[in-house]
């Protein structure tokens, strides 16, 4: 990760509505958006006449001072009646837009994050509501109920919803597998602060501009319903207008271009609306895509005591995937590892060797639906392998904590540093407001930032990748967490930012006491930082030895090939690329 430019570390993105109002398409449908609503709203003051009063010996008068726009059938001044008209139309599209987006929004976040039943359940039931005709529903809904603008509009708004889900859940099922969302829940947070937090603020982009949409398709959906009859002819809205007047259009067609004029000019700056926000959101809080191990809680595992007093007791953990024809794949098969409290304990090997399924396993976070097979994962004394959510909700985020392996990713790109930094530490640990602010700056401070105070107030994009991993193992240490598994904590950095960071993760062991699982396929991170270093190949533990014993005396073939890989005057270089998954005889040392 390269560090951006100067003027990009101190620019500050500006906030929403200044970006609204920059982008010319939205400010000038706001301007009219808001005028309309304005007038309509202010109705009751400003219109000279009520809705429909007038006199019919008045009817059908042209223009003039004392009726501005002139008046219809039975007298009734039009300007008057548009503006009181816009009040039922412009609340019953509100109504419409909030049944479809209560119904819709919530519908979408829970299938799209939770998934499973309810996933199945939310798509047949949108399903069932796509294939109902409209039409008829209405219809039939008019003769039950009587022609009501309330509940047009409610049916209206149901079936409105899928709109809302379709985008919504798209968005989730994207945002889900974002590395800052399990960045969010290995940081202990709830599911529900992180849809709220994290998963919502990612997705109201989509939100915003189907808002706009809908909004625009429900008023002109309702002046069809009432021009065709099926509104109330109690209650005076643009539909009802436009219904009278198609009555008259030959003979006075302004009856019907006015409320005509303002069906259309709500609905196109509606529609423009939704544009100006799609250019306007788009690439600000949007989220980066790349798929990544995404977390689920892990099942069976015997129980055993705490092994000889070791911080984190792995034993014969294995790791499989359900495959389609029945079959499970293990990519772990009965690794076994010990931490004890301020040791590092590295875990090599090559890519797909099965090092991150080990940590995620630890972490009670592997992806579905991979899952524990086999074996013991001892944390202090508690059993992780079967754990349940509940197990996990007093360790991760405050006694496990996680450093994952590309920085940027995992900072959710809608919140400041200065938030993502304090709010686990307000919610988890119950500090106040200005207690959280206080520690995250004595935190930046430690891990070495420059600008603590003004690193609080960026957003992750106006910070390089070094800062962003500084910040991340900031708010891991924030806590401070008796065993740190850092995930290939140095490889998105250069190397001079890389030993800056191996120094800081070096201290803070030293400092804190913590246990450390570092995850690396680099040797020569190992040789700097670990105590104890476990080699891992297709998914077993080929060799775990003290460091300085296994550089010197290396047992294993493959450990011996990785080292000889990394005797280089350059320094530290990536292990050779055996075939991955291939079973290695734990004896084929030489
Ligand atoms: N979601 C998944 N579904 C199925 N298999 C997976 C999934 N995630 C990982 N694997 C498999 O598990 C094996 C181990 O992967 P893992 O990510 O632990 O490797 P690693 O040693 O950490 O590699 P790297 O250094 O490249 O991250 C690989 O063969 C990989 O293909």
């Amino acid at each position: 990760m390269t560090a951006p430019s100067a003027a990009a570390e101190t620019a500050a993105r500006p906030g929403l509505g200044t970006r609204l109002l920059r982008n010319p398409l939205a400010a000038g449908s706001s301007l009219v958006l808001a005028l309309v609503a304005l007038a309509v709203v202010l109705a009751p003051w400003i219109a000279p006449f009520g809705p429909n009063e007038g006199d019919i010996a008045d009817a059908h008068q042209s223009a003039s001072g004392s009726h501005w726009l002139g008046t219809n059938a039975i007298g009734g001044d039009i300007y008057s009646n548009l503006l009181h008209a816009g009040r039922y139309s412009l609340t019953g599209a509100a109504l419409t837009l909030a049944v479809a987006s209560v119904l819709g929004i919530t519908a979408g976040l829970l299938a799209g994050y939770f998934r499973g039943w309810f996933e199945n359940a939310a798509t047949a039931v949108i399903g069932l509501l796509l294939a109902l005709p409209g039409m008829i529903v209405l219809l039939a809904a008019r003769a039950a109920f009587g022609p009501s603008l309330w509940t047009s509009m409610t049916i209206v708004g149901i079936l409105a919803a899928p709109a809302y889900f379709w985008v919504v859940h798209a968005s989730v099922s994207a945002v889900r597998r974002e590395p800052y969302i399990d960045a969010a829940r290995v940081s202990g947070l709830s599911d529900p602060r992180i849809i709220r937090r994290h998963v919502l603020a990612a997705v109201r982009g989509p939100i915003f501009i189907q808002t706009a949409a809908v909004a625009g398709a429900a008023i002109g959906v309702q002046a069809g319903l009432e021009f065709i009859g099926l509104g109330d002819p109690n209650m005076v809205t643009w539909g009802t207008m436009l219904n009278d007047g198609f009555k008259d259009l030959y003979a006075h067609p302004m009856l019907m271009i006015w409320p005509s004029l303002m069906v259309s000019t709500v609905c196109v700056a509606f529609t423009l609306l939704g544009i100006g926000l799609r250019d306007t959101t788009e690439g600000a809080a949007a989220p980066r895509t790349r798929r990544r191990k995404r977390p689920t809680p892990s099942p069976t595992a015997a129980r055993t005591a705490d092994r000889d007093g070791a911080l984190l007791s792995v034993r014969g953990l294995r790791i499989g995937y359900p495959q389609p024809d029945g079959t499970v794949t293990e990519v772990v098969r009965g690794v076994d590892l010990d931490i004890a409290r301020g040791q590092v304990h590295g875990l090599v090997g090559e890519s797909g060797s099965g090092k991150t399924q080990t940590a995620f396993a630890v972490l009670g976070v592997l992806p579905e639906p991979g899952h524990i097979t086999g074996g013991s994962v001892l944390f202090d004394g508690t059993e992780l392998a079967d754990a349940h959510e509940r197990t996990y909700a007093p360790l991760r985020g405050l006694r496990i904590a996680y450093v994952p392996q590309e920085p940027m990713s995992n900072l959710d790109p809608a919140f400041t540093i200065g938030y993502q930094l304090a709010e686990p530490l307000r919610r988890r640990m119950g500090m106040s407001r200005a207690q959280a602010r206080t520690r995250a700056l004595e935190l930046l401070d430690r891990v070495g930032i420059a600008d603590p105070e003004g690193t609080l107030r960026r957003y992750p994009h106006e910070i390089s990748g070094g800062m962003a991993q500084r910040v991340l193992i900031a708010a891991a240490v924030a806590c401070d967490p008796d065993l740190l598994i850092a995930d290939e904590p140095t490889t998105a950095l250069d190397v001079t930012v890389q030993a800056e960071v191996l120094d800081l993760l070096r201290d803070l062991r030293a400092e804190r006491g913590m246990g450390v699982l570092l995850v690396t396929h680099n040797l020569g991170v190992v040789a700097d930082l670990c105590d104890h270093v476990s080699v891992m190949r297709a998914g077993e533990i080929v060799e775990s030895a003290p460091a300085a014993r296994l550089f010197d005396a290396p047992q294993h073939a493959y450990t011996r090939e990785l080292l000889a890989a990394v005797v280089d005057d350059e320094g530290p270089a990536r292990p050779p690329l055996s075939t991955p998954n291939e079973p290695v005889p734990r004896e084929a040392a030489e």
